[in-house]
């Protein structure tokens, strides 16, 4: 799915208008009924309900929700902003409730406001594209302060300004749950915008899709029906050569168990054959944790000193585990400038490159870097916003013929023609130990398989968050460890084989 800005989205609005042979006011009675279908669901029948609309077509949603929950009998109290332009849907739904239920409101007003009511903020959505004026902090703080047991905001927390970056000092409304149109706006797919929203649900209002591919954009949402476009079809004549020979090269005394996850990742991935690489401390704990897995060891007790010729291999990956020892560190940058086939790279030999300077030109091109937050940042240094980060990732992996993994919530895969694509699996009980040495051997093992480094990325992101999330139907999140992913890695593929 695409993800458009906020202009685009105005112009796919007036074209479905066309195409549909529909009003705007239709559009706007879509969202409404779509809007209220959802919030039912999350409101108990009797909760108190205080609905802020601002004076465009957000405010439209909002007086309209009203109108239906009225409906359905829950009790509404409805906070207008006084305006002399209100737009003509958001007119039409104010002369649809009786007068005596708006309340308009000045900025500078002190609103009694009843506690512990549920507040659905209609004020802005996406016609904002300046940050609003301060004198909003004291509506915004009035709303916290009156102990809402939920804020449901619709399309955007009012002042969050999608497309831009948001500094914390910008007045906006801070949600328990967005409830946004059609696409994902980029600023909420970010980790420092994780405080304006908790969560973002997504609501098809019907927005004509024979349109879309008019919308040019880098950026993309992953959901099951892309990732079902590439997944390959299996030919009942393959063999385990056809579903590659994966190597990890990685593990140092103590950090053996990141080599197993790895490893486990790969099969349960569906490499024909995985071998791994790691010093001699490694042998025992390899053969009897993963009896499927081959080992290879370095002359080296506790460390890899030496590393391995990897023609043979379709898939590698390198670096979990693997310690930061000098000679450790000195041969790997030795033995990478050699390379010419494509690496999923983690963890220390990420930490190893860092440490040089132009690290980028030694790695082989199409390789797949998987760096967490401290990783990148010791990669290419401090970022303003996540904007700017998402920029400098981009025009390296463009420069250097890379893809970039960021992990994070919505984890992104940036891709070497410069485009980014979110992840929409995964939860929070993921982020434990190992959890990314399991995601190396799943997309190590793809490559393998014959995934080019982008598809195997992409394709591996959102089966390893598939994965957990199966993986927390059986077990708590506080109690997932990264070796369940794996094994729920086969319930993600039944999910996605049509097959099946
Ligand atoms: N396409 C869709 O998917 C559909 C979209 N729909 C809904 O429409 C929403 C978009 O509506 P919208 O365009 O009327 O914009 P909205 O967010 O209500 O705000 C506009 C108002 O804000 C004002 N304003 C602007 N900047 C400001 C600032 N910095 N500080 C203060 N004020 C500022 C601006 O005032 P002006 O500058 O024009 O005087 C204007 O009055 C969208 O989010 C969704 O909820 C659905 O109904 C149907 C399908
Ligand atoms: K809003």
């Amino acid at each position: 799915m695409k993800i458009i800005n906020s202009k685009q989205i105005k112009e796919w609005d007036q074209l479905t208008i066309k195409h549909q042979n529909i009003s705007s006011w239709d559009l706007m009675e879509r969202a409404v009924l779509k809007l209220t279908e959802n919030i039912v669901n999350d409101i108990p029948s009797k909760a108190p309900i205080i609905i802020f609309c601002g004076k465009g077509n957000n405010g439209g949603d909002g007086l309209g929700v009203a109108r239906e929950l009225e409906k359905l009998g829950y009790k509404t109290l409805i906070y207008i902003l006084k305006s002399e332009n209100y737009s003509e849907d958001n007119l039409k739904n104010q002369q649809l409730l009786s007068s005596n239920e708006l309340h308009f409101f000045n900025l500078n007003e002190e609103l009694q406001l009843p506690e512990n009511s549920v507040i659905i903020d209609a004020i802005f959505g996406i016609g904002i594209n300046q940050p609003l004026d301060d004198d909003w902090n004291s509506i915004f703080n009035q709303i916290e302060k009156s102990n809402p047991t939920q804020i449901i905001s619709i399309d955007l927390p009012s002042g969050f300004i999608a497309d831009l970056p948001m500094q914390k000092y910008f007045p906006c409304c801070k949600s328990n749950k967005t409830y946004t149109f059609q696409v994902p706006k980029l600023g909420l797919l970010f980790p420092e915008n994780q405080i304006y929203t908790d969560e973002f649900i997504l609501l098809d209002i019907g927005l004509e899709q024979n349109v879309s591919n008019e919308f040019e954009t880098d950026y993309y949402f992953i959901q099951k029906n892309d990732i079902q476009k590439f997944l390959k079809k299996i030919s009942k004549f393959s063999h385990k050569g056809t579903f590659g020979h994966t190597l990890i090269i990685g593990g140092s005394l103590g950090k053996i168990g990141s080599i197993v996850l790895t490893a486990k990742a790969a099969l349960k991935t569906g490499s024909g054959l995985v071998t791994t690489y790691t010093p001699q401390c490694g042998l025992n704990i390899l053969q009897t944790n993963l009896i499927e897995s081959m080992s290879l060891v370095d002359d080296s007790e506790k460390q890899i000193e030496y590393f391995p010729e990897i023609k043979i291999y379709q898939g590698v990956a390198v670096g979990m585990g693997m310690g930061q020892h000098p000679t450790t560190d000195a041969n790997f940058i030795n033995w990478i400038k050699n390379q010419k086939q494509p690496l999923v790279i983690d963890a220390d030999a990420l930490n190893c490159l860092a440490k040089q300077k132009d690290c980028f030109t030694l790695i082989p091109q199409d390789s797949v870097l998987t760096p967490h937050p401290k990783e990148l940042q010791r990669l290419i240094g401090e970022w303003e916003n996540d904007f700017e980060k998402l920029e400098k990732v981009k025009k390296l992996a463009v420069f250097h013929q890379l893809t970039f993994i960021i992990k994070g919530f919505y984890t992104a895969v940036i891709t070497s023609d410069g485009k980014t694509y979110f992840n929409s699996t995964g939860n929070w009980g993921m982020a434990t130990a190992g959890s990314g040495d399991t995601l190396s051997g799943i997309i190590a093992s793809l490559i393998g398989q014959g995934y080019n480094s982008s598809e195997a990325s992409i394709l591996g992101v959102y089966l390893h968050g598939l994965a957990g999330d199966f993986a927390v139907k059986k077990i708590h999140p506080h109690s997932l460890i990264a070796s369940n992913i794996s094994d729920f890695i086969s319930e993600a593929y039944f999910y996605l084989d049509s097959n099946f």
